[in-house]
């Protein structure tokens, strides 16, 4: 089997000139580079006492459910602005390109939960920070994050201090 960043397809200059875009779609549409991708994410949880799986919309979706599937806890999904139908908490945070709002039924987090957040990638750390924020406003306990990719250059981790952030892919620029 390849070593999965073999899997991830980079675009240069994608969406923006100076921004590679590290496209998480080649990873899926292989189905050993899916199951890698799960299975090396998933790895680094082993041994973690956890409750819960966080995973924001839309990349966090398609990792955060399988893993929690797998190790039988439930899942709860981050969403952008104005999709929940219950009563939400929200946080409003800066992308590597613009800003963005998202939210959180009230009743997804019960206090003193351990959470472990899942999403596809790390560039400037604002959603995790965001997420973060969310989590710990209803109590909860943000344990370790995991992601597939992380754009060091982006320095998403200075935000981060204090928490246990795991990526399987690391790249040295943005
Ligand atoms: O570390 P950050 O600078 O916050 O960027 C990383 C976030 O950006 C992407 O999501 P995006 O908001 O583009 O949504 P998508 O998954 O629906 O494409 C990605 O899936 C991460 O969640
Ligand atoms: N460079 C990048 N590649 C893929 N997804 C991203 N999300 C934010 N920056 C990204």
């Amino acid at each position: 089997m390849k070593p999965i960043e073999d899997y991830v397809v980079s675009i240069p200059d994608f969406p923006e000139p100076g921004i590679i875009f590290r496209d998480v779609t080649s990873v899926l549409q292989d189905a050993e580079g899916l199951h890698l991708a799960i299975d090396l994410m998933q790895e680094k949880l082993e041994g973690l006492d956890f409750d819960v799986v966080v995973g924001p919309e839309s990349r966090g979706f398609i990792f955060g459910v399988p893993i929690a599937y797998n190790l039988k806890k439930p899942f709860i999904p981050i969403r952008k602005k104005g999709k929940l139908p219950r009563e939400t908490v929200s946080a409003e945070y800066e992308l590597e390109y613009g800003t963005a709002t998202i939210e959180m039924h009230k009743d997804a987090i019960k206090p003193g939960q351990r959470v472990v957040i899942i999403d596809d990638l790390i560039a400037t750390g604002g959603t995790n920070e965001a997420m973060i924020h969310l989590i710990e406003g209803l109590g909860g306990k943000v344990v370790k994050t995991v992601f597939l990719m992380e754009l060091a250059g982006l320095h998403g981790r200075d935000r981060l201090q204090g928490y246990d952030i795991d990526s399987v892919i690391v790249y040295p620029g943005k």
